[in-house]
C-alpha cells in the first residue's frame, strides 16, 4: 500500500532544513548503495555520519513520529536515521529495490526494510523530471509532491527516480521496520483503523467502537513482532 503524509514539517522548519542542506558537504550517492544499485545511481547524498544529516534527520523523525496517519499506516517499530540526496544536471536513480537489511554503523542500528519513504523538501515547480516513479499491483505510480510531504510504500517495490533536466531535487529517505511485517495485514489494520476513527468521529458513543477496537488490538497482537 502507497500512502501518501502531507504536511510532515512546517514552512518553516523546511526553509531551516534547506538552508543548512545548502552548505551541506554532498558526496557521490553510491556510498550507501549495493553493489547493484550503485551502477543505476547519479546523485549526491550526505554521508550517512554526517552530524548535519542526524541532526535533521532526527527532526524528521521526530515530526514523523507526531504524526497519527503515518503511525497509522507504517506501525513503526525502526526507522533507519534519514538521509538527505540531491538530484541535478541529469541525475537519476535506475530501477531497484532497496537492500532488504540495513546497517547503521554510526548508531549500530541494523533494521529489516519493510517500507521505504521519500520526504520531498523542495517544491516540484523547482525542477523538471525527478519523479519517483513506484511499481504496485496496479501498475507505475509517478510521485511528485509539494515540498514537507512523504510517500511511503513497500520495500519491496520496484522503483526509480527520473532524471532532473533543470533544477536541482532535494529530499530525505529513510526505511522503517514496521511491527507487521507483512504488507496486506498492516494495510488491512490500517483501513480498520481508520474505519474505527470515523466511526468514533460520526458515533463517539457507540457501544461496536469498543468491540472494533478491540477487534484492531487482537489482530495487531497475533500479527506484530517485537
Ligand atoms: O529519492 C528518492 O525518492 C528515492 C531514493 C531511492 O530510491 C534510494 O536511495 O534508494
Ligand atoms: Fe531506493
Amino acid at each position: 500500500m502507497m500512502v501518501q503524509i502531507p504536511q510532515v514539517l512546517d514552512t518553516q522548519a523546511l526553509r531551516r532544513m534547506r538552508e543548512t542542506l545548502l552548505a551541506a558537504g554532498w558526496v557521490d550517492g553510491r556510498v550507501t548503495a549495493g553493489h547493484q544499485s550503485a551502477q543505476a545511481k547519479h546523485n549526491l547524498q550526505l554521508r550517512e555520519d554526517d552530524p548535519l544529516a542526524r541532526e535533521l534527520g532526527a527532526l524528521i523523525v521526530q515530526a514523523l513520529l507526531r504524526q497519527p496517519l503515518f503511525v497509522s499506516a507504517a506501525l513503526p517499530d525502526r526507522v533507519y536515521p534519514p538521509l538527505f540526496n540531491r538530484y541535478e544536471n541529469g541525475g537519476s536513480f535506475g530501477t531497484h529495490i532497496d537492500n532488504a537489511i540495513r546497517e547503521h554503523p554510526p548508531s549500530g542500528l541494523r533494521l529489516r526494510t519493510d517500507l521505504s519513504a521519500t520526504l520531498f523538501l523542495n517544491e516540484p515547480e523547482e525542477y523538471e523530471g525527478g519523479e519517483l516513479l513506484v511499481e504496485d499491483t496496479y501498475g507505475v505510480q509517478r510521485v511528485k509532491l509539494p515540498a514537507g510531504h512523504l510517500i511511503l510504500y513497500p520495500a519491496s517495490s520496484l522503483h526509480q527516480v527520473r532524471p532532473v533536466t533543470r533544477g536541482a531535487r532535494l529530499a530525505s529517505f529513510m526505511w522503517i521496520q514496521s511491527l507487521v511485517r507483512d504488507d496486506a495485514a498492516r494495510t488491512l489494520l490500517f483501513d480498520l483503523d481508520r474505519s474505527i476513527q470515523q466511526l468514533r468521529g460520526a458515533l463517539p458513543e457507540h457501544a461496536a467502537l469498543v468491540q472494533l477496537t478491540g477487534v484492531y488490538h487482537n489482530l495487531l497482537r497475533r500479527w506484530s513482532q517485537v
